[in-house]
C-alpha cells in the first residue's frame, strides 16, 4: 500500500532500524527494487531527484512528478507491503510543489547551503504547505561534501546539535538528515572514512525525530570489481564501511539514502551483459541484466539495514 514516509520512519524510529531509501532515474530500477523489497517484506522508500523528474518529464516537471506518482502508486496499490516516494534534495520551490501536487508522499526541502536562520525559515514555509496537503517534509543542517546531480558543496561542515533542537523545534519537520561526515557519489573521504558519531548521537537525543544519512553508500568492492573488469574506469572509488553505517543505524539513523550502490550494480551488470553478449540488442535483456544486480544489492541493503520483515 502507498503510505506517508513519516509512518515507514516513525516505527523504525522507535525500534531503532533503518529503512534504506532508494534513488530511481527509470522503471527498471523501480521494478528491480520493487521485486526486492517484496521478497525481503520490507517497507520500501522511493525517492527521485529534481533530476529524475526533469529526466521523467522529458524536460517538464509535472509530467515527471505525475509519471513517478503513477509508477509508483500503480504498484504500491496492488502489494500488501508499505510504499513510500519521496522528493530527494529539493532545492527549488516549483519542483517541491509540483511533487506534492503529483501526489508524492514526502518532500525534502534542502536549504542546507543557506545560513541557519534562513534555511529554517524556507523549511518552516514548507513545512506549513505540506503538512497542509498531508505530506511530510525532511530538511538536512550541515553540508555534506560531494557531488551528485546538481547537489555540490566544497567541504562538508557538520551539523550543530544544539542549532538542530531548535531548528525542529521552531519548524515542525518531520524527519532531519543531520550532516555528519558523508559525501555524496562515489568518491567519499579523502583519507580514511570517519563519520561523527558523537555528533550523531547528540542530535538524537536532542530532536529525538527520525533521522537521515545521505551520501550512505558503502561502494561496495564486489560491484566496483566487476564494472572494472568490463571496462568502468571507477579508480579510487571509497563509500561508507558497513560496520560505520551499521553504527549509524544504532545510533539513530533511520532513512539510509542509496544511490550510487545501485548504479554501480546496474552498471556493472550491464557491461558484463553487453560483453558476454555481443549478438543482444534487446533492450529488455540488457537492462534486464542491470535490473538483476541492482535486486541483489537491494535485498543485500534490506537484510543489513535491518528493514527486512518489517513491512
Ligand atoms: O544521499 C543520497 C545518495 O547517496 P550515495 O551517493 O552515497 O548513494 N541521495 O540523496
Ligand atoms: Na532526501
Ligand atoms: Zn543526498
Amino acid at each position: 500500500m502507498y503510505v506517508n514516509t513519516k509512518d515507514i520512519l516513525e516505527k523504525a524510529s522507535k525500534e531503532y532500524y533503518a529503512v534504506p531509501a532508494f534513488n530511481i532515474n527509470n522503471m527498471e530500477f523501480f521494478h528491480a527494487i520493487l521485486e526486492g523489497a517484496l521478497e525481503k517484506r520490507a517497507p520500501l522508500i522511493i525517492e527521485t531527484s529534481e533530476g529524475a523528474i526533469k529526466y521523467a518529464g522529458n524536460g517538464d516537471i509535472f509530467k515527471g512528478a505525475r509519471y513517478f506518482v503513477e509508477l509508483v502508486r500503480l504498484f504500491a496499490d496492488s502489494v500488501d507491503i508499505p510504499i513510500a516516494l519521496h522528493l530527494d534534495h529539493g532545492k527549488h520551490f516549483e519542483y517541491i510543489i509540483a511533487a506534492i501536487k503529483a501526489g508524492y508522499s514526502s518532500v525534502m526541502i534542502d536549504a542546507s547551503e543557506k545560513p541557519f536562520e534562513e534555511n529554517l525559515k524556507e523549511t518552516k514555509e514548507i513545512v506549513k504547505i505540506a503538512h497542509a496537503a498531508g505530506v511530510s517534509v525532511e530538511a538536512e543542517l550541515g553540508q555534506l561534501a560531494g557531488v551528485e546531480d546538481n547537489v555540490v558543496a566544497a567541504e562538508s561542515v557538520l551539523v550543530d546539535p544544539e542549532q538542530a533542537k531548535i531548528f525542529v523545534e521552531e519548524t515542525g519537520v518531520d524527519f532531519l538528515a543531520p550532516a555528519i561526515g558523508t559525501s555524496h557519489g562515489a568518491f567519499k573521504f579523502k583519507g580514511e572514512a570517519k563519520l561523527d558519531f558523537e555528533r550523531l548521537k547528540k542530535v538524537k537525543e536532542l530532536t529525538k525525530i527520525p533521522l537521515v544519512l545521505h551520501g550512505a553508500s558503502s561502494v561496495l568492492p564486489e560491484y566496483v570489481k566487476m564494472a572494472e573488469e568490463y571496462g568502468a574506469d571507477l579508480g579510487g572509488a571509497k563509500g561508507v564501511p558497513e560496520d560505520q553505517l551499521k553504527k549509524c543505524v544504532e545510533l539513530g539513523i533511520n532513512k539510509v539514502n542509496t544511490d550510487t550502490d545501485l548504479r554501480i550494480a546496474f552498471i556493472a551488470g550491464l557491461r558484463k551483459f553487453l560483453k558476454e553478449n555481443p549478438k543482444e540488442f534487446d533492450p529488455r535483456h540488457y537492462l534486464g541484466a542491470g535490473k538483476k544486480l541492482v535486486k541483489e544489492v537491494v535485498m543485500n541493503r534490506l537484510e543489513f539495514l535491518g528493514a527486512a520483515g518489517k513491512a
